[in-house]
């Protein structure tokens, strides 16, 4: 519609790129989608004025002071704030699509404007081959309506834009042609156009309709990469677009190979479910990560579509509030750590660990490993009635087992520890049968327990005896062999206990120590606390309200941050690189997803668990029955097909018989095989390979080592820039560079038994070029190549 006001009449409908007269087409075309820019800006500048002026207003009606007024002057601030803000941020490139409709079946239109009809008509096509274009749409990563309510540019989450993203030469629905639109503020830089039925001849205006270019897609691809991935709402494919829009079922299960966009699609799916049911969704988004690179790599996508606050990124080994997680246990400790197997053994720990009074220790105050002086509790003496009762170590351990009976949380055992132990004092006194009367029995019970339980001598005991245990606390008690031993006994082997053991003594948490002290947590429960005071609102402090509503309620948008704050489960969650989690990690995600939907997103090759069939049995066992509904994503769109090739002789290997995802473009640049040679050795051939790249590609360049190597492999490339990162092959998981140095491939496959699909990962991370450094273990042929990728 709009856009056609100065849509030009073309005599060429597709011409080649080298021809000028294509040029001259493009630069027509790019200036019919720069008035309609032009007008989209003036209508947004619009709703900035009336957004600040509401803002304005309300800061106004703040100064009158009753309470109406300002409960009023709060809700219409955050709003406007909330406009205003999104305004601005979606001011950069936000209208990038326009789709050429054929008539509709029916007139209908949709709450956008637009016709709702996914069909053409029957008498769309004329039966020369000609038709006429119907309606007009552009999409944008907000909706924008003129003053008349007539949509300038649709949501691309509305269904009125789905055509958009789903249409194909096979299926084109009433699309006949689609464009993207590349922009840079307020000016459109140029457009590419797809034409979904070529075999007509489309009019628009009585003119044919032009097409420019070779295709969005293809010019997303060709471009470099930074350091952060980019969203793709410009070129969704339409196979990722039934993903992203697929009713939040109890679990939507999505698997593909690697680069067929399963990130990009999981977080283009949370922007849309937060459009599609803001309020469902208000309980907030998790989406799990598995590294800390990961999410750093993916955070800016989310706010790049308008949405910000609603999503909590978070990697999994920060799922626990206060722990940053980022070294890793080796291969066999984490099959140790992860195994449901640790179910049992925490089970004791959480108990047994009442008897070492150093697991009290206040989180975060006690390293893993650290052995804390233990003050002795195992006599307690008291002086009731006149005379000493005493508690020896016998009769303490007796009360202690009837109080930890049952399943109840540790720490909430307390009271009746406590219950109990005056019970046995009391039993000492004699006093029990002194008198026949109950309500006197009763009296002299209760000053009794009055007296005894404000002694400091049974205070400190208590404190000591049972102290309020901390997750932190009871696994650094685990680090005792001996003690572990006892609690994992029949469960690990004693030469899993020693490994357990020793790799509890070490200072840093590891990825998969965060998952059981998550576990612990719930094992251990925590005692009810006064609740904090809340802190002031600056708001209020800016306009004196506290000064005029000493006790106002709580307002919404106080209430909807503190949620936030205080958020532990979450509306919907969203699981990537699922292949990974182990058992452990599924119960830890479970927890904050337990009246949840979910999009969990994976790839059994690329797991490093040593049986992929364990992993899958860990998933089932956290999703239970829930219904799930499957897609498969089937087109690799990060690595052109050189690089997929090589790549996929490694899949072969790795998991015989799986298909490796489809390639979309060629580069015509092979893989390259480098040899250590004899002077410089590794760190000089890695180095060197890493500065070929660095002057060949345009963006970045990533040096992938087996995990025992990231140290050594940042200072090889010290003073290289920031273009060019380290990082060890477990962390190269779901990260892409232009151009990748895969470094000696036999150390990867041999770094655990799930070595070859880890391999598999590091040699899929390019979207350009790639160079594997082989040593002598790689035993290299006369061309460098590894034995490894020999076919
Ligand atoms: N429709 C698309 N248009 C443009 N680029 C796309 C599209 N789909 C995916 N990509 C790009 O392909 C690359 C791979 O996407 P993504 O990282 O989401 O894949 P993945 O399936 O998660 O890969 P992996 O399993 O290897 O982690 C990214 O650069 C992404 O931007």
């Amino acid at each position: 519609m709009a856009a056609q006001d100065a849509a030009d009449s073309v005599d060429s409908p597709v011409a080649p790129a080298a021809d000028p007269a294509a040029d001259s087409v493009r630069d027509r075309e790019t200036a019919v989608e720069q008035v309609h820019l032009d007008r989209v800006y003036r209508r947004l500048e619009e709703k900035i004025h009336e957004a600040e002026f509401l803002m304005q207003d309300a800061a106004r009606r703040g100064q009158v002071g009753t309470p109406g007024a300002l409960a009023e002057r709060d809700a219409q601030v955050f709003r406007a704030g909330i406009h205003l803000n999104r305004l601005n941020n979606e001011f950069e490139d936000f209208l990038f699509g326009r789709i050429d409709l054929l008539h509709g079946k029916d007139g209908e239109r949709g709450p956008d404007g637009a016709h709702t009809s996914v069909e053409p008509a029957d008498d769309a096509v004329r039966p020369d081959g000609t038709a006429d274009i119907g309606e007009t749409l552009h999409i944008g990563r907000i909706g924008v309506l003129d003053a008349d309510y007539a949509p300038l540019v649709i949501d691309w989450r509305a269904p009125a834009a789905a055509p958009f993203y789903r249409s194909t030469p096979v299926e084109p629905g009433r699309v006949v042609r689609r464009r993207v639109i590349r922009s840079r503020g307020r000016r459109v830089l140029g457009v590419e156009d797809d034409l979904m039925r070529p075999e007509l001849t489309a009019l628009l205006d009585g003119a044919p309709l032009p097409a420019v270019g070779d295709g969005a897609l293809m010019a997303a691809l060709g471009q470099a990469r930074g350091h952060t991935m980019r969203d793709i709402v410009a070129s969704i494919q339409a196979e990722q677009d039934l993903v992203i829009r697929a009713p939040a079922a109890s679990v939507t299960y999505v698997e593909g190979g690697p680069g067929t966009g399963k990130t990009a699609v999981a977080l283009h799916r949370a922007a849309y479910l937060l459009y599609k049911d803001r309020r469902r969704y208000a309980g907030g988004i998790l989406v799990v990560s598995p590294t800390p690179l990961l999410v750093a790599y993916t955070e800016g996508v989310l706010p790049s579509l308008g949405e910000e606050g609603q999503v909590a990124i978070r990697a999994v080994g920060s799922l626990v509030d206060g722990a940053e997680a980022t070294a890793y246990d080796e291969p066999a400790v984490a099959r140790i750590k992860g195994s449901s197997r640790m179910l049992k053994v925490l089970r004791k720990a959480a108990r047994g660990a009442l008897e070492q009074p150093g697991a009290a220790a206040p989180s975060g105050q006690l390293a893993l490993g650290e052995e804390p002086a233990a003050p002795t509790a195992d006599r307690l003496r008291v002086v009731a009635f006149g005379r000493r009762l005493e508690l020896e170590a016998g009769d303490l351990r007796r009360v202690r087992a009837i109080a930890l009976g049952g399943t109840t949380p540790v720490n909430l055992l307390r009271p009746r520890a406590r219950r109990l132990l005056l019970d046995a004092l009391y039993a000492k006194s004699g006093a029990a049968g002194r008198h026949s009367d109950p309500e006197l029995a009763a009296e002299l019970r209760a000053s009794f327990d009055e007296d005894v339980s404000t002694e400091d001598a049974f205070l400190e005991f208590l404190d000591a005896w049972w102290p309020e245990l901390t997750p932190r606390g009871v696994l650094a008690a685990m680090a005792d062999e001996r003690r572990l031993g006892r609690w994992a006994r029949r469960v690990l082997d004693p030469g899993e206990v020693r490994r357990l053991a020793r790799s509890l003594r070490r200072d840093a948490l590891s990825v998969h120590d965060v998952a059981l002290l998550d576990e612990l947590d719930t094992l251990l429960g925590t005692p009810a606390r006064p609740r904090r005071k809340r802190e002031l609102d600056p708001l209020d402090q800016l306009t004196g309200l506290q000064e005029l509503m000493p006790q106002r309620e709580e307002s919404q948008r106080e209430r909807a941050e503190r949620l936030a704050a205080e958020r532990t489960e979450y509306a919907h969650v969203i699981v990537d690189e699922a292949q990974d989690l182990t058992p452990m990690q599924w119960r830890m995600i479970g927890r904050r997803g337990r009246h949840a939907t979910w999009t969990v997103v994976g790839d059994p090759a690329q797991s490093s668990w040593s049986s992929p069939e364990e992993a899958a049995e860990a998933r089932d066992e956290a999703l239970g029955t829930r219904p799930r509904r499957r897609f498969e994503l089937t087109v690799n769109y990060r690595n052109p097909a050189e690089i997929a090739e090589l790549a996929a002789r490694v899949l072969a290997v790795a998991m015989p018989g799986m298909a490796a995802p489809r390639a979309v473009r060629s580069t015509g640049v092979r893989p390259r095989f480098a040899v250590v040679g004899a002077r410089g050795g590794l760190a000089a051939t890695v180095r060197a390979e890493a500065e070929r790249l660095l002057a060949e590609v345009e963006g970045t360049v990533g040096v992938v080592v087996a995990m025992r190597r990231r140290e050594e492999a940042a200072r090889w490339l010290s003073g290289l820039g920031d273009r060019a990162v380290a990082l060890g092959s477990l962390e190269a998981k779901g990260l892409e560079y232009d151009a990748t140095v895969v470094v000696s491939p036999a150390e990867v496959a041999d770094e655990s038994p799930a070595g070859l699909r880890v391999l598999y990962v590091a040699l899929t991370r390019a979207t350009q070029q790639l160079t594997l450094v082989s040593g002598t273990v790689d035993e290299p042929d006369a061309d460098g190549v590894p034995a490894l990728l020999r076919d």
